[in-house]
């Protein structure tokens, strides 16, 4: 930045210009830039602004800046709102005050330059934990933060510290950050998210906010700080816990608390709905003969073959589960008992002439069979007897044959 650059909005631009001669008269030369939107000027610099060239998007950048709005007619009240908004100062056009007020400001750049170089006790602190720390001003304004704050954004301090959210992140986030913020600094007390968010490596991060408001000693709301936990792994490793949990390793179907999850959930949304709702229950016939032939080993692989094998003949709305060794479900959704039974009479034959490859021997495995059709008035308990019983039923009858529940 340029101490003696004044930067300008449009609708001062012919005022420029007596101010010019005035400021050339105390010997402060300064250069002038318009510019259309305050983003364009650099934080700190000094900004003279006309009332009506500011739009309500512009304030949370006003306190970024030394912000000057200037008043075709000044008052008070107008005066202290902008102040409030973060404006520096605010002075009528043709208030000569704001000639003394320049001529100070421009003398006194190199001391405060000097100043804000200072390192504190607290600085060190902060910058000694690893997690990124920050604080903002009831302004939006970034105070304060650590090396671990301005490695995770790509930042230098400098290009944070006497900025506003809107310098440093994009205006969607930069939004979403000003209305916590906002939200926070209004209610008080403490505040805790959890967001994704965009590291300077491009690495995306899921974060947990921290954030509590610190206050003045009339307990009026001065600022906030913030610190970033990343939760990354921590969440990564829960969903893997979460899904191991549900998922058979052998097969990588879900496993039998998979589907009371999501049986019980169906259940409860077909009594409000004319969706049909069906139900397979498969079981290898005589597999304990495939683990004596070829081993716990052999019955392994067969497993997975046979679970490859029903998973390529399932519709896209169809899931299937295994609920026991050598048992499956199969919730068939928008499906009949009409449609189901002869699903299940395709798949119990096409399975009885399908070549299993077990350690280099061809064999024939079968299924036995019960379905049924879902009705929201009976108990879900009673209905899962049913074709379980129908199951049995396959079974006594010489396996390799499906038994439908019909009501
Ligand atoms: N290899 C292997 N075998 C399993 C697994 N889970 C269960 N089994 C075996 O599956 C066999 C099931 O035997 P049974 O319940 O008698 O049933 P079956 O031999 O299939 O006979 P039916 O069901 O009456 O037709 C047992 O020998 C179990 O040890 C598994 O994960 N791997």
């Amino acid at each position: 930045m340029t101490p003696s650059t004044l930067y300008f909005s449009p609708l001062l631009t012919d005022w420029t210009q007596p101010v010019n001669r005035q400021l050339s008269a105390f010997n402060k030369k300064v250069q002038w830039q318009v510019i259309d939107e305050i983003q364009q000027s650099p934080v700190s610099s000094i900004l003279l602004v006309a009332e009506q060239d500011l739009q309500q998007t512009d304030w949370p950048l006003l306190a970024s800046r030394k912000a000057v709005v200037i008043l075709d007619n000044w008052r008070l009240p107008a005066s202290v709102a902008w102040i409030e908004r973060g404006a520096t100062n605010c002075f009528a056009r043709h208030d000569d005050n704001l000639i003394s007020w320049l001529v100070s400001e421009l003398s006194r750049f190199a001391l405060n330059h000097a100043e804000r170089t200072e390192d504190s006790v607290l600085q060190v602190i902060i910058d000694a934990i690893p997690t990124p720390i920050f604080f903002k001003d009831h302004l939006h304004i970034y105070r304060g933060c650590n090396v671990a704050f301005c490695d995770s954004i790509g930042f230098e301090r400098d290009n944070i510290v006497g900025h506003s959210v809107y310098d440093i992140a994009p205006k969607e986030l930069a939004d979403k950050y000003y209305h916590a913020d906002n939200q926070l600094l209004a209610e008080g007390g403490t505040q805790r998210y959890e967001a994704d968010v965009k590291f300077a490596d491009g690495s995306l991060h899921e974060i947990e906010f921290n954030k509590a408001v610190f206050t003045s000693h009339d307990g009026k709301a001065i600022g906030q700080v913030g610190v970033m936990l990343d939760i990354t792994e921590r969440n990564q490793l829960i969903r893997q816990l979460d899904k191991s949990s549900h998922t058979d390793p052998l097969t990588g179907f879900e496993n039998r608390r998979a589907f009371n999850q999501v049986i019980h959930r169906e259940f409860d949304q077909l009594e409000s709905s004319v969706r049909k709702l069906s139900l397979m229950t498969l079981d290898i016939d005589f597999f304990k003969h495939i683990n004596d032939r070829f081993g716990h080993g052999g019955g392994d692989q067969a497993l997975q073959l046979i679970s490859e094998w029903l998973q390529n003949q399932l519709r896209d709305t169809d899931s299937v589960y295994r609920v026991g060794g050598e048992e499956f479900y199969l919730l068939m959704r928008d499906t009949d008992i009409h449609t189901a039974y002869p699903f299940a009479e395709s798949l119990c034959k096409n399975m009885a002439t399908h070549l299993f490859t077990i350690k280099q021997q061809d064999i024939h495995i079968t299924f036995s069979i019960g379905v049924i059709e879902i009705n929201p008035a009976i108990e879900l308990e009673n209905t899962l007897d049913m074709v379980d019983k129908a199951l049995y039923e396959a079974k006594a009858d010489g396996r390799n044959c499906v038994r439908p529940v019909f009501e």
